[in-house]
């Protein structure tokens, strides 16, 4: 079906080298597209009213849902893992305690001194304390103030670095957790792990460090403070604190209120998130449609969600903040009043009634920093929830879990009666009892109409997927017993359209091979055709972001960077866009090569004849299910094989998007061909 937005979407994917092809005729998406576009496209595949179904193996996985996470166990837990994070910080964070206890004592003695300096200048026969002259007294003063400061800043400094260190290894865990996932789960939730990433782990270092900090002296303030003001005047002290409870329950709910708060804004920046990644990526094509003010709505409805959760947020924190700064002013005019009277009375001194007086506003203070500290570690724990649900989150291909496969162990590669569904589309067989043997060294290709499932083989082969039913062997045992990297490093791919990475063509070739040497590189690229590399002004040291390279170019750094680990299999997913006839020559070049060395097991997803024909087995897919298998020559000869038609209605579809005549069309794709081919087709045609 089509929809204003598939088009959309299609469109744009033309600027990923295109992720979309029309190979004769019929509008695809190659496994390069990004995963968002991808989604789209299954999304818009299915039928109009059936939903796309969320993670399948939703009893087994955790599933990221605001209810989930709000499960009283998860509280707790976050808690104790966002302590256990500031462990490793342990020593910078107990001498940022100990400045912090000099800081609050220099803080707290303030309102004692002022006290005392306002009864020596109201006294008429003023007295200092250890017979110290004015101006000892007041050098002593300044130096304690001045340790004060030092202290605070050295608590200050120490706490941030802290909790930068901790954000970083916190980012570091997501990053890996995110990394090790099934590329089903990534890809779905591709903005919310970003958001995650940076957002969330931002939420919990600041709880846990900043406010630590502030909240540990919050706590020594209102302690002291309470203490000094007991010693001062204990009837002012019980007035004051007739207050202090039911300011402190209100605390409490506003900090529970304002936890869920947070986890339904971080779930909304998520969602927002994802909307902008989205049309960012397919900007070529917002733009080509004009798209940008109907973008702009989508955002902005995600914006409105995020600003409607914040406005609770400010109804909550305004009516909370007012409420207590009302009470607190209360207070203090009542501590006014009621101290006027003491001090008329000579139960007390000025002096110490001011003290009281500023103690209380610390107190205070010190109060409503306890309560912000709470409400943000509140927020933390609510953003933590949401990160350590990914940290500790068990992919459901884990990738350590089985034996090492012994990277010279040769041996054939069987699908056995393979069922295989989408976890994300749960009842639609892609995959139905599906076999296929490949001999050690064989070289089978896969071909089939769009959509009949042959990128899905190669996404089992690769294991991004296991089968619902059945397996897949390797030299008799199950891929699913050997450890998934240990399994991947047997096999090398090139997918249809091949990712380059910033950094150099060296690199890119020895991406996910660092112990390369330059002449292993240099080996690969030789063997893989690539010797375009050597005409550019820097060779193997070309960045990949300085040059656009064409896709026959990419094609073949891709089979270098596959050669070079020496793959005991070949998974080659061949792009379905014409390249040019020299380019095409390159590519088929390289892979006969492969071929001929006979000491890898290709798996071809081909399109091209050229490529098909050089395969020795050939096997058809039809509904995911093979309905024929055989070599080339077979297949061709046999004027009722599936093969023949599908090959003949594929030039059909090439000749009329063409706008040629079939026949036409064909002999554009004679000149392409090589021996035997070009005789074939035209037995084939005939
Ligand atoms: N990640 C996915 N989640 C859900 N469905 C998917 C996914 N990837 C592919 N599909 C669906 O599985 C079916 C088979 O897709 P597959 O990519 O294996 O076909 P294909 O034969 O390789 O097609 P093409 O030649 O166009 O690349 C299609 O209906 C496709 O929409």
């Amino acid at each position: 079906m089509w929809r204003p937005s598939l088009a959309r979407t299609a469109t744009s994917c033309i600027r990923y080298n295109n992720a979309f092809h029309r190979p004769h005729g019929r509008l695809t998406l190659h496994a390069g597209a990004p995963a968002t576009l991808r989604g789209l496209v299954r999304q818009y595949a299915t039928q109009p009213n059936e939903p796309v179904k969320t993670e399948s193996k939703a009893a087994e996985a955790p599933k990221f849902t605001v209810s989930s996470l709000l499960g009283p166990s998860s509280k707790t837990t976050s808690f104790r893992k966002i302590i256990g994070l500031a462990k490793p910080e342990r020593r910078p964070l107990t001498m940022a305690v100990g400045l912090l206890m000099v800081s609050s004592s220099v803080s707290m003695s303030i309102p004692f001194t002022v006290g005392k300096l306002i009864d020596f200048f109201s006294t008429t026969t003023p007295q200092i304390p250890f017979g110290l002259s004015i101006w000892q007294a007041s050098g002593l003063i300044l130096t304690v103030f001045t340790a004060g400061a030092v202290a605070n800043a050295g608590r200050a400094m120490l706490m941030k670095m802290a909790g930068q260190r901790i954000v970083a290894r916190l980012r570091e865990q997501t990053y890996a957790a995110a990394l090790r996932q099934e590329v089903e789960f990534v890809e779905r939730s591709e903005g919310d792990v970003i958001s995650r990433l940076a957002v969330d782990t931002s939420i919990v270092g600041e709880s846990i460090t900043q406010n630590l900090s502030d909240g540990l002296r919050a706590v020594v303030m209102s302690g002291v403070g309470l203490g000094a003001m007991f010693y001062v005047s204990p009837t002012l002290t019980l007035l004051m604190l007739a207050v202090v409870p039911p300011v402190s329950l209100g605390a409490v709910f506003y900090g529970r209120y304002l936890k869920k708060l947070s986890l339904q804004t971080q779930e909304a920046v998520g969602e927002m998130t994802k909307v902008a990644n989205e049309s960012l990526a397919a900007l070529r094509t917002v733009q080509a449609f004009n798209a940008q003010q109907q973008e702009g709505q989508k955002f902005h409805q995600k914006v409105l969600d995020v600003l409607t959760l914040a406005r609770r947020e400010a109804v909550a924190s305004g009516i909370f903040f007012g409420s207590t700064g009302w009470s607190g002013n209360v207070t203090l005019l009542a501590l006014l009043g009621y101290g006027g009277t003491l001090v008329s009375r000579g139960d007390i001194s000025v002096g110490d009634l001011t003290s009281l007086l500023l103690y209380t506003v610390y107190v205070g203070n010190g109060l409503q920093m306890i309560t912000s500290f709470f409400t943000s570690i509140m927020r933390g724990i609510g953003a933590g929830t949401r990160i350590f649900e990914l940290i500790d989150r068990d992919a459901i291909i884990p990738h350590e879990a089985g034996k090492p496969v012994d990277p010279s162990h040769r041996g054939s590669l069987v699908f056995e009666n393979v069922r295989f569904e989408y976890p994300s589309r749960k009842g639609v067989e892609i995959l139905k009892d599906l076999s296929l043997d490949i001999g050690v060294g064989e070289s089978v290709a896969v071909v089939g109409k769009s959509g009949s499932g042959k990128s899905s083989i190669q996404a089992l082969l690769l294991r991004y997927y296991d089968p619902v039913e059945g397996r897949v062997t390797y030299g008799g045992e199950d891929i699913r017993d050997y450890t998934v990297s240990s399994w991947r490093s047997l096999i090398g791919i090139v997918p249809q359209d091949p990712v380059l990475f910033t950094g150099t063509i060296a690199s890119n070739i020895a991406y996910g091979n660092d112990e390369a040497t330059r002449e292993q590189i240099e080996d690969a690229a030789r063997e893989a055709n690539c010797e375009f590399i050597w005409g550019l002004p820097k060779g193997f040291e070309t960045e990949i972001g300085r040059m656009s390279l064409s896709g026959g170019q990419r094609q073949r750094l891709a089979i270098a960077r596959a050669l070079l680990k020496k793959p005991a299999i070949l998974a080659l997913d061949e792009a379905t866009s014409a390249l040019d006839a020299t380019s095409e020559h390159r590519v088929n070049d390289a892979i006969n090569r492969i071929l001929r060395g006979r000491q890898t097991t290709c798996l071809f997803v081909a399109h091209r004849l050229s490529t098909i024909a050089r395969a020795e087995r050939i096997v058809v897919l039809e509904d995911g299910r093979i309905t024929e298998s055989g070599t080339y020559r077979q297949l061709v000869n046999n004027p009722d094989s599936r093969f023949r038609a599908l090959m003949a209605t594929q030039l059909d579809a090439a000749a009329t998007q063409t706008s040629l005549p079939p026949t036409e069309a064909l002999e554009e794709e004679e000149e392409f061909e090589e021996e035997p081919v070009e005789e074939d087709l035209q037995k084939q045609r005939a």
